[in-house]
């Protein structure tokens, strides 16, 4: 299979932990005989620095022109007293609504090995797997005005704008997800306060009328924010807005013992995708081989899954990166007592030698069983 893919690092350490994306998907291309072509763009910071823009058209084009996207992570320190018209951050939003990503996945596993370094306790997350599907491209991120007034510039607007069809389009797709899952969809609301809450309500009761096998239940946010700590394995999929999905989502990293785990995927329509751990650009360790690179790595193998139905591969990357927490590897950001404590290139070596140790023993097992 031939695929390109537009490499986006960005900031911080983005490019650490992109660095070893490319290398696992290197190794995994190397055992299956696909052609992986990967080019890079500058987006965010770096982008800011070489041409004064967060995402130049030539990374838009590039990511138009690829089979799937790849980011690390966008800003830091060093742009934060620009002007908010050129923070780096601007870059990866502005991308996400050019393609028009409208639904952002963010799934949650408690990993057995790691269940140790979370700082809740084992009875409340050894069942987890739940999934957050997070609407991308509207909310108060787009919503316009956004801008301060007055002459003093005293007052400030922000609106929360959602058509019903940007509710519609990610709620049908959270329900196709809960179908082929445990069939339990939370939706995550603040109706008790605000209008497009109680839009948004209406919009999932509707939908769930064709679903009648998905069992569809309503939350508050602040309620749901406490219920993700005391009883997550409650939770299947769960549908949420905008920013109430930013939230929860690094909330729910602590299940897993580190925002450094979870990947994500940025998906619309079609099989066009863009895959981004959910952590930032971390400026307090960056540049230091301190970063964790799984939720990238893992990130890849949600690229493979969904824009290449290459599912076998995914697994490979999945039970490689098992095996090598199974051993006792992790990142210094995974809170363990016992261990072995690695820096991100070498957690990424680990994650390629597992992948290139199951090829050599299927390879040996193919040989064995076909003669
Ligand atoms: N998708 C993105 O590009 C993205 C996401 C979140 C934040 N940001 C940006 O990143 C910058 C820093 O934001 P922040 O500090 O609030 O959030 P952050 O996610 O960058 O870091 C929060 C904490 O988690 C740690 N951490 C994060 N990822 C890690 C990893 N892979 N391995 C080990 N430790 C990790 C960091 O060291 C830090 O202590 C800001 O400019 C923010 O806007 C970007
Ligand atoms: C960097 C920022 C704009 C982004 C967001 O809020 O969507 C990040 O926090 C994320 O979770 O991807
Ligand atoms: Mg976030």
């Amino acid at each position: 299979m031939n695929k390109r893919i537009a490499v986006l690092p960005g900031d911080g350490i983005g490019p650490e932990v992109m660095n070893g994306a490319v290398r696992v998907l290197q190794a995994i291309s190397d055992c299956f005989d696909h052609e992986f072509s990967f080019e890079e763009g500058l987006i965010g910071g770096a982008a800011i620095d070489d041409c004064g823009q967060p995402l130049p058209e030539s990374t838009l084009a590039l990511c138009r022109e690829s089979d799937a996207i790849l980011l690390g992570a966008v800003g830091g320190p060093k742009w934060d007293s620009t002007s908010h018209a050129v923070r780096p951050e601007q870059g990866l939003l502005g991308l996400r609504k050019e393609l028009g990503l409208f639904a952002n996945l963010r799934p949650v596993t408690a990993y057995e090995p790691l269940i140790h370094a979370s700082t809740l306790k084992k009875e409340v997350i050894e069942n987890v797997d739940l999934l957050i599907v997070r609407e991308l491209t509207g909310g108060l991120y787009f919503g316009k005005p956004s801008e301060r007034r007055g002459e003093n510039k005293e007052l400030v607007v922000d609106t929360l704008v959602y058509n019903v069809y940007e509710i519609e389009r990610v709620v049908e797709k959270a329900f196709q997800l809960a179908q082929k899952r445990r069939g339990i969809l939370t939706s995550v609301d603040k109706a008790n306060v605000l209008e497009s809450s109680r839009m948004w309500r209406e919009v999932v009761n509707r939908i769930a009328k064709k679903y009648p096998d998905v069992t569809v239940n309503h939350m508050l946010v602040d309620s749901a924010s406490m219920q993700l700590i005391y009883r997550p394995e409650q939770f299947d999929v769960i549908v949420t807005e905008n920013l109430f999905g930013d939230i929860l989502s690094d909330e729910a990293s602590m299940i897993t013992g580190s925002l450094g785990m979870l990947p994500s995927a940025s998906l619309r329509s079609d099989l066009v995708g863009l895959y981004e751990p959910v952590h930032g650009s971390a400026p307090d360790i960056a540049g230091e081989n301190l970063a964790n690179p799984l939720g990238m790595i893992l990130s890849t193998a949600l690229m493979l899954k969904f824009s290449f139905g290459l599912d076998k591969e995914a697994h490979i990357i999945e039970e490689a990166v098992m095996k090598v927490l199974n051993e006792g590897y992790h990142t210094g950001d995974l809170n363990l007592q016992h261990g072995k404590q690695v820096g991100t290139t070498e957690m990424v070596q680990k994650v390629i030698d597992a992948i290139n140790e199951n090829q050599a023993i299927s390879g040996i097992l193919t040989t064995y069983i076909c003669g």
